[in-house]
């Protein structure tokens, strides 16, 4: 692009902002209520809401109490929720064999939701971290994250969530070729018209320290993830990955974490235009709550702001524990 201005004063840029109504017809980017995935989180047990304390507004849900927040997300114009499963200690294992039980909270939940609401996308996780006694998103061998054995169970547990009713699989284990072995199972499975949704660009990154705590693993998880997740430092290296994830047969590509990473975002949206998501993590959910809470930012504000950058930074969409939090205000 190359602008093109005379020199001021024939140029005054304040010009087009000085009315709301010059805003709005300049306004180059818009956030819908269509653009939000709201993330949940689903435990055992019936008739619980129970408080995060590290995500303030933020629950581990019942999947009866699921459904409840599935009808209020309804209500607001919400079409897509992504469930995650809480596990206790007493529900994780070395085999992970909790990960691809149909009946396990996250698939009930899957299957419940679609029950009730069957226009709206529900979208699952496929990773091994919450079934995993050592809390990793994948099998681990003499201290080694393996990555092919993990895949055979990845694809097992994305073809429980499609049996479930999902309508977004959504690997987030960061594993080498799950999404070409994930999408082939679908194929046979007669779940051709089961999206996938790859985490390709995944961090390893500390702003995932209260989803944790929301999930069971912080406990759990012992070392970190930096031999699956990326490197905080590389952008080329999430190109390639985007680019292996898209020929592999990913629908959609997602960035993680959102904000500190909206030139990756960008860079994505511009190489592949494939429908580019971001995740705003649940670091970056607090870190806005507890300023809030102290009174030192306008907490609407800056969560409206923050959701427009994933939008002027390319995103499609952007998955946000304040979905419900901003469709009200959009829908005003
Ligand atoms: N499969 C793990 C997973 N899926 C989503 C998140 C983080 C989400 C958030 O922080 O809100 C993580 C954390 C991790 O990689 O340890």
């Amino acid at each position: 692009m190359t602008p093109v201005q005379a020199p001021y004063p024939a140029t005054r840029l304040r010009r087009t902002r000085a009315t709301p109504a010059l805003r709005a017809l300049v306004r180059e980017n818009a956030l819908e209520v269509g653009d939000l995935i709201w993330p949940v989180f689903v435990r055992a047990g019936e008739g619980i809401e129970e408080p995060i304390p590290s995500m303030p507004g933020v629950m581990r849900r019942s999947v009866d109490m699921v459904v409840e927040a599935a009808a209020e997300a309804h209500a607001l114009g919400i079409r897509a929720m992504c469930i995650f499963p809480y596990t206790g200690l007493e529900e994780r294992t070395e085999d992970c064999a909790g990960a691809w039980d149909p009946q396990n909270h996250a698939n009930r939940a899957i299957a419940a939701i679609k029950y009730r609401f069957p226009d709206m996308a529900v979208m699952s996780d496929v990773a091994l971290d919450t079934y995993n006694i050592n809390g990793h998103d994948g099998f681990v061998e003499d201290g080694i994250i393996v990555n092919d054995r993990t895949v055979e169970a990845l694809v097992k547990m994305a073809l429980a969530q499609a049996d479930a009713g999902a309508d977004i699989i959504g690997p987030s284990d960061m594993m080498d070729g799950r999404i070409a072995a994930i999408r082939t199972a679908l194929e046979a499975g007669n779940h051709q018209d089961v999206t996938i949704l790859s985490y390709a660009a995944k961090y390893a990154s500390a702003f995932y320290g209260p989803f944790r705590d929301a999930v069971g693993a912080s406990g759990a998880l012992t070392g970190d993830k930096k031999t699956y997740q990326m490197d905080p430092a590389n952008s080329d290296e999430a190109l390639r990955l985007v680019a292996r994830d898209l020929s592999e047969g990913a629908d959609m590509v997602m960035v993680k974490p959102g904000l500190p990473y909206l030139d990756i975002c960008r860079r994505v949206k511009d190489s592949f235009g494939a429908p580019t998501f971001a995740y705003q993590v649940s670091g970056e959910y607090s870190m806005i709550k507890a300023a809030a809470q102290n009174g030192w930012i306008d907490e609407e504000r800056v969560m409206m702001e923050s959701l427009m950058a994933f939008k002027r930074a390319g995103c499609d969409g952007v998955l946000t524990y304040f979905a419900p939090a901003a469709a009200r205000l959009l829908n005003g």
